[in-house]
């Protein structure tokens, strides 16, 4: 894992910086300011752009940069609705997404969130165990970020505002020296589905029988593929299959899973810790965690980034940086 920390002056500058920006309009266009991500990350301070130029050239597995500013927060949203009504967080959302878009470039889906392009992830009432990162009592399990889609997300960028438990990130990567060839090669094949994960896929579409949005969708492809000696990888237990009556590939899935978990990583992250994770070279997940329904819960904000935002406007057909 490679990791920077801010000086507080580059945090200050970070800062006057999202402040110009929000200062602009009386209500600030986050999908506006998105547009411009990569012109206004061109002033961050000259050590972060360095570090994420090396972590891109490099395509190092996880970055974290500590000591940001997340501005002063209301007490933690109920849902990502109730954030979305109120805006809250905004400061957050903004350093978010002009240090990502030193990176890469921002994007969303129009399936996910109501088309948001920052998501808020927090605890949802009534969501303890669901497969989204709404849930708490339930362990996320390890997954790519929007497995079932061609055009997911090169990284996830998530910004921790709160975590009063130290509830951790579970991070991890398939090393192709650790596993048997003949395991490997299973896995290098087209013989798995993957799906919508619940956060696409509103209860009521599902029943519906919406067939984009329901089980019946699905991609097919490798779990791993790319660079033999550094493969990339492409998983998610919840939302993946094996092809009809493929034995082996579906145990290669089990057996992947619990490789994956074995190898797995925890970080923690603290307010003001942003991580950039390679959703091409790691997997992620969540531990589990009591909710307090205090307005200090676990609070992060995340976005979805694309090396090439071109792919985004040839799948939409028009040049929107919302997957639609
Ligand atoms: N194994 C899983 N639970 N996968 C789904 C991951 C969570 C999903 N990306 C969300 O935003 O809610
Ligand atoms: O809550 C976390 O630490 C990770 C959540 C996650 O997987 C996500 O929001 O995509
Ligand atoms: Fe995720």
């Amino acid at each position: 894992m490679d990791r920077l920390v801010l000086t507080p002056d580059e945090r200050d500058e970070i800062t006057a910086l999202v402040e110009e920006v929000l200062g602009r309009d009386s209500t600030p266009d986050v999908l506006g300011i998105a547009e411009e991500g990569t012109v206004l990350a061109e002033r961050l301070p000259h050590r972060l752009r360095d570090f994420l130029a090396g972590i891109r050239a490099d395509e190092s597995e996880i970055a974290v940069i500590s000591g940001l500013s997340v501005g002063d927060l209301p007490p933690t949203p109920v849902d990502w609705r109730a954030a979305a009504a109120t805006g809250a967080g905004r400061h957050a959302e903004i350093v978010l997404l002009l240090c990502a878009s030193a990176l890469a470039e921002p994007f969303g889906w129009a399936s996910q969130q109501d088309g948001r392009i920052v998501h808020d992830v927090c605890p949802g009432r009534g969501q303890e165990s669901s497969f989204t990162s709404a849930s708490s009592r339930l362990a996320l399990s390890l997954h790519t970020e929007d497995v079932f889609h061609p055009c997911r997300g090169d990284y996830v960028a998530l910004l921790c505002t709160r975590n009063p438990e130290q509830t951790a990130t579970t991070l991890a990567r398939l090393d192709a020296r650790e596993v048997p060839e003949d395991f490997l090669a299973v896995l290098s094949e087209d013989r798995f589905r993957f799906y919508p994960d619940d956060s696409h896929v509103p209860a009521e579409r599902r029943q519906a029988g919406d067939d984009r949005l329901t089980s019946r969708y699905h991609t097919v492809g490798k779990v791993a593929f790319g660079p033999p000696d550094r493969p990339y990888l492409r998983f998610d237990l919840d939302f993946m299959d094996a092809v009809e009556g493929d034995e082996d590939a579906a145990k290669a899935i089990s057996v992947m899973h619990d490789y994956l978990v074995a190898s797995a990583q925890e970080v923690v992250l603290a307010p003001g810790d942003l991580v950039m994770i390679d959703n091409y070279r790691v997997v992620h997940g969540r531990n589990p965690f009591a909710p307090r329904w205090d307005g200090n819960d676990r609070w992060l904000k995340r976005l979805n980034l694309i090396r090439d935002i071109r792919r985004i406007y040839l799948h939409n057909g028009s040049r929107s940086r919302i997957l639609g």
